[in-house]
């Protein structure tokens, strides 16, 4: 049973948290919050996690909220074999010097650059590369999401070149700081957005160009994508390949799947874990191959769906599983994904 320790008990760090729990071969001897708020409280008295504080100056805090804690992030890292650090984007980098004094293992989020570790991750495209790694870097949710289908369609569709138009949510549901509240944003505003480059970082060589835009959403964000392709492949050949897949799923707004808000309804009609999509979604009506272009439009859950490779990226780093497909399906078994 190999120990996992969380650095970041957020919006990715509770799910991980929570998915690490759920497997056998690991568990989670601690998770870090910076202050005693209700995510603290419910890590300790509802979770039942060791909970290690960031900053050791805060200690009072905890203290006067008469919330529990175990010791600091180093004390922590301590006793772990790998830790997932999950805090906010560019604060990773400054834990990495700790983590290698301490010898411990780390993978990082999206958040991060791809330099950082020069190595990043995808369960399906490259989990091979992490086996026994040191660090790692779990792709964002997007690049996940784009990874995820280009993946399933190679190599039966012969992919020449890929555009996508990304619909990127302004916030998570609980952030309140975040927008818009009432525009569009080309955002980034360049043009290509970092998406293409990184999806090259788990697959190697594929010609992919991203643009995007940030909406006044909180639920999904939402992919278009058009792909040249270099043979022959039909409409049902496509589908049938997403539906094999697992963390695909084939939706169709026919059925009443016509929107992101739809999806997250029926996530939670699923009865879901906080209500978690950690499939990409594919709308069944939007696949189409036109000459020599495969189209189709995609969401995705952006709290969830990186939930799964941050587990199976564990499993590659520690050395628990070499068979990428083994690691998949016992981490699917474990959070019933589909
Ligand atoms: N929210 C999302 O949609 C997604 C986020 N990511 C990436 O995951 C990472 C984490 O993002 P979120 O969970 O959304 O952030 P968050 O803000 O929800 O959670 C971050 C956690 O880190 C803690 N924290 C803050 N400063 C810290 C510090 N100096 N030391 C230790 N802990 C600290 C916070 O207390 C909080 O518990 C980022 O790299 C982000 O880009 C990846 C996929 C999707
Ligand atoms: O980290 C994320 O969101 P955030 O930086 O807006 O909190 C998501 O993974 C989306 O990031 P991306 O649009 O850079 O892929």
């Amino acid at each position: 049973m190999k120990s996992v320790a969380i650095n970041g008990f957020g919006t990715i760090g509770k799910r991980v948290a929570d998915a690490v729990a759920a497997q056998d071969d690991m568990k989670v001897i601690g998770v870090s919050k910076t202050r005693p708020n209700f995510e603290a409280r419910t890590a300790v008295e509802e979770k039942g996690y060791p909970l290690y504080i960031g900053i050791p100056e805060r200690e009072n805090l905890f203290k006067e909220a008469g919330i529990e804690i175990a010791g600091t992030v180093e004390d922590m890292i301590q006793e772990a074999d790998i830790v997932v650090d999950c805090t906010p984007g560019n604060i990773g980098p400054q834990n990495l010097e700790m983590y290698k004094k301490a010898g411990v293992k780390a993978i990082y989020q999206g958040g991060e650059d791809h330099e950082l570790t020069g190595l990043s991750f995808n369960s399906f495209a490259n989990y091979d590369d992490s086996y026994g790694a040191d660090y790692a870097r779990v792709v964002s949710c997007n690049t996940t999401g784009l990874t995820r289908t280009l993946h399933t369609l190679n190599p039966l569709v012969d992919i020449k070149k890929v555009r996508a138009v990304m619909v990127r949510r302004g916030s998570d549901p609980s952030e309140i700081k975040k927008g818009p509240i009432n525009a569009i944003v080309p955002n980034p505003p360049k043009v290509p957005s970092h998406h293409g480059p990184d999806v090259q970082t788990v697959m190697k060589g594929i010609d992919v160009t991203t643009m995007a835009l940030l909406v006044p959403t909180t639920l999904m964000h939402q992919h278009n994508l058009m792909v040249e392709i270099g043979n022959e492949v039909s409409n049902d050949e496509v589908i049938d390949l997403l539906e094999k897949r697992s963390r695909v799923m084939v939706v169709e707004a026919g059925a009443g799947l016509d929107s992101t808000a739809a999806l997250m309804e029926y996530a939670k009609d699923l009865g879901r874990s906080r209500n978690d999509l950690y499939e990409i979604p594919v709308w069944k009506e939007s696949i189409n191959v036109v000459d020599n272009e495969l189209f189709y439009m995609q969401a995705v859950h952006q709290e969830s769906d990186v939930v799964p490779e941050n587990v199976d990226a564990i499993r590659a780093m520690l050395e628990i599983e070499s068979d990428r497909e083994k690691s998949i399906t016992k981490t699917n078994k474990a959070m019933g994904i589909l």
